[in-house]
């Protein structure tokens, strides 16, 4: 076969009848061309695609005139998708959202749109180099290190190949010129280097998931930062609606996006470095044979650059579809973990229907879009495999044969060879045949990393966007979709004085100022929902010590949202806020929260046993907090100070909550703002509670529908729920008498309706006619009873 092959050589070489010097200098400029190429051609495509990204999203931005169609073509979102927030909007906010104006909603769906398209593009890249300095801060870090020594494996990896392919090469042609000690001298030496190249592919991996690992932490430790700055935390899901699930983006997103760019870079490094040098590499071998491989170069050259064009443009929009993926995922995981917290409520309901569907549905909506992407996959990966193993494997044999083919006859070498030249040959061909089956992997992997890249503009668009809004609404700046978004144009909404709307959204105008001397002070204070809604458009009171202020009003009239724009959890939108510093003020809901951990935990949270110690309390003062509120029985029933357990199931309702007020005599603010927070405590041990507040000199601001808690307060201020308020001295002894006059008439009045009927029963027995049916109305006019019903005869009877 070799000699076969010597011949055809020598014929070709005949036919040809071209000088070696004249082949020899075409193919340097040849060679170089495609050197050229090769660099030139992804740099090109990269501004090509730049430059058509933007003129795709100037040409969408005259085109979408009509918002829902924009929302679908750039959101990815299937109907029920689209509907699905719109109508948890409608439920939520019970507003007409057709006030919006269409630029209004064209504007917000235009910037809901900068969010949701994901491609290889400038975007893109501007966010990944925005990770990347987050992911890697400076040059002298850990980050670098593992970068460089990674860099280092992967060349160290690529030199080896060909090392390895060429000692291949020795290996076969010492075996064709049967020279046993050589053969084992070789193979000795194939088999020592497999030790360090065996470490190296070993090392490689350890150091891409090392890099995948500090890149997460580094960019972990900046999401929680920002997390846990200004209540980021409350704020992202209350106040913002721009991200969903963030508990998923800061683990799963941040963890695929890391190991997706640790991956990328050995994914793309590697191969890139193997190419070149197995390009130099089989130039230098192609001219020990006396021949360049141009025309196979010039040939490799053309297939990459047009397997890779016709890839490129076949490829699916992989970015948009994982993005689509993760963001579904997020949504099944929101959904379970909805199930966990709340599989009490909903067990007592029986709503395990409800919640199985809506986990079918979601799931069923995940599963579609895995199919989506497979299926995309399916002949995406069939035409990569098509172009790659089999047209590139042709062109390699051509690449590979063209020097012994064309270059000049060795008989004999330094190796003293006296076969013609064949066991030279063969040890070429073996030896070319591996570095190219090296060479080929390597292009097939970086041609199948533009898969992966466009996989890891997804990744990045969610993890960027995370870090977006967190900056954003830990400094205070909100935005809304406008699916969710209530505009000022409701109807229930008041005008706010001096208050301007940008995008829908109030500007934050208010003022508020921390002050040390125990004074609570609102003036001209609006209360305004996440949603807009002007709940109250303006309160002003003062509170001074010794006040104990009781608020009331109808559901819904905005009493928590008092407190949580009095503890800042919500913006104080316009007026002037003078409150405590927030650790004096100390807020108890009606369902306390419990901390994972002990039972001491629990009694000082949020403090840390750290900070107990060093306000100089021990168990000794915890027990005796927990007298006050008579839990002191749980210390040995739970096992002690120590005892850890899931204390949100082990405390019942009424438990928790004098829990929570325990908390308040550890903590000892200046105001407590309690809200319906002894709802389930016995009226004496909650009258004993409110006793000891009071004796601890701490001001209560208190919502109650329970009149014995009354005679705690010295102020009520009461909301009408239709934005109107009014503060008052409370007078609990004419309150309780003037509700109890009240409820004595309601009482007489309840039977009234029967009475009225029994008497309508007689007159219509009697034929008679009633005065008392005849009564006065609201308005002043005689009331339509009478007319209501049917009188027999009015008429007196006639002898
Ligand atoms: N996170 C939120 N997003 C949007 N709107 C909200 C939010 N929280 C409360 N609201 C709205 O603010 C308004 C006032 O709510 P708030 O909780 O202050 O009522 P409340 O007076 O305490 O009622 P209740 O006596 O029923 O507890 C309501 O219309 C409510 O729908």
């Amino acid at each position: 076969m070799v000699n076969s092959m010597s011949k055809l050589i020598h014929r070709t070489a005949e036919k040809a009848n071209v000088p070696p010097e004249v082949i020899t200098r075409g193919m340097t400029v040849a060679i170089l061309a495609v050197y050229a190429l090769r660099i030139g051609y992804p740099i090109l495509c990269s501004s090509l695609t730049i430059v058509g990204n933007k003129a795709r999203e100037a040409q969408e931005k005259i085109s979408s005139t009509s918002p829902i169609r924009s929302l679908e073509r750039n959101q990815l979102l299937t109907d029920e998708d689209v509907e699905q927030p719109l109508k948890t909007f409608e439920k939520k906010s019970r507003k007409d959202s057709k006030s919006l104006t269409i630029q209004e909603l064209t504007d917000g769906l235009t910037k809901q749109k900068l969010h949701l398209s994901p491609a290889f593009n400038k975007q893109f890249l501007l966010q990944l180099v925005k990770l990347i300095r987050i992911m890697i801060p400076k040059v002298h870090s850990v980050e670098m290190g593992l970068l460089g020594l990674h860099t280092l494996s992967l060349v160290t990896r690529s030199f080896l190949s060909i090392y390895v392919a060429r000692l291949e090469g020795h290996v076969v042609k010492n075996i064709v010129r049967k020279d046993i000690m050589k053969f084992a001298l070789q193979l000795s030496k194939w088999l020592l280097v497999a030790i360090p190249a065996t470490f190296i592919n070993s090392l490689i991996r350890f150091l891409e998931s090392q890099l995948a690992l500090a890149f997460r932490t580094r960019l972990v430790r900046h999401a929680y930062d920002l997390y846990f700055k200004n209540q980021t935390y409350y704020r992202v899901s209350n106040l913002d609606g721009r991200l969903e699930n963030a508990d998923h983006c800061l683990t799963d997103d941040i963890t695929t996006f890391s190991q997706s760019v640790a991956h990328l870079y050995s994914h793309i490094t590697k191969p890139f470095l193997d190419v070149v040098i197995i390009n130099f590499t089989l130039l230098k071998m192609a001219r020990s044979m006396g021949s360049f491989s141009v025309a196979g170069n010039v040939l490799g050259g053309a297939m990459v650059s047009l397997t890779g064009h016709i890839l490129r443009k076949l490829s699916p929009k992989f970015g948009k579809l994982v993005a689509e993926e993760e963001k579904r995922k997020g949504y099944l995981r929101f959904i379970h973990s909805r199930l966990i917290a709340n599989s009490e409520e909903i067990a007592f309901y029986g709503g395990h229907e409800v919640e199985l569907t809506m986990l079918q549905r979601s799931y069923r909506s995940l599963a579609r879009q895995m199919n989506l992407i497979f299926n995309k996959r399916l002949y995406y990966v069939m035409l990569e495999q098509f172009l790659m193993k089999y047209c590139w494997s042709a062109v390699g044999m051509i690449i590979i044969s063209l020097p012994v083919l064309t270059g000049k006859q060795q008989t004999e070498n330094g190796d003293g060879d006296k076969d013609d030249g064949v066991s030279t040959r063969t040890q070429y061909m073996t030896t070319a045949k591996n570095i190219l089956i090296a060479g080929a992997d390597a292009v097939e992997r970086l041609m199948s990393s533009y898969k992966e890249v466009t996989e890891l503009a997804g990744y990045t668009s969610r993890v960027s966007k995370m870090f977006t809004v967190f900056e954003d609404v830990s400094q205070g700046k909100y935005q809304r979709t406008l699916a969710t978004l209530n505009t000022r144009e409701s109807k229930k909404s008041f005008k706010v004085q001096g208050l301007t709307f940008i995008n829908g959204m109030p500007e934050i105008k208010g003022t508020v100022i921390e002050r040390e001397d125990g004074i609570l002070k609102l003036e001209h204070v609006p209360i305004i929902t996440p949603n807009c809604d002007v709940v109250v458009p303006d309160l002003s009171f003062t509170m001074t010590k010794g006040m104990h202020l009781l608020i009331t009003g109808p559901n819904g009239c905005g009493k928590s949202s008092l407190f949580r724009i009095l503890r800042g959890l919500w913006p104080t939108y316009a007026g002037r806020l003078v409150r405590p510093p927030t650790g004096q003020m100390f807020y108890i809901p009606q369902r306390p929260y419990m901390s994972l951990g002990t039972l001491r935990d629990q009694v000082i949270y949020p403090d840390t046993v750290k900070d107990m110690k060093k306000k100089g309390l021990t168990d000794k003062d915890l027990a005796s907090i927990l007298a006050i509120v008579n839990l002191q029985s749980i210390i040995t029933r739970e096992g002690g100070w120590d005892a850890i357990g899931d204390w949100k199931d082990i405390l019942s309702g009424g438990e928790k909550q004098r829990m929570g007020v325990a908390r308040l005599f550890y903590h000892r603010p200046q105001f407590a703002l309690l809200d319906e927070c002894t709802s389930a405590v016995s009226i004496d041990v909650e009258s004993k509670m409110y006793q000891a507040i009071k004796d601890f000199d701490i001001s209560l601001l208190t919502i109650t529908h329970r009149p014995s808690l009354w005679q705690f307060h010295t102020h009520l201020l009461q909301f009408d729920g239709e934005g109107s308020w009014h503060l008052e001295p409370l007078d609990t002894n004419t309150r309780l008498s003037l509700r109890e006059e009240k409820e004595r008439l309601e009482a007489q009045l309840t039977g009234v309706p029967q009475m009225e009927g029994r008497l309508q029963e007689l007159c219509t027995l009697l034929g008679e006619d009633s005065v008392v049916l005849r009564r006065p109305s609201a308005d002043g006019t005689e009331d339509s009873l009478q007319e209501k019903t049917p009188v027999a005869n009015t008429e007196p009877l006639s002898d």
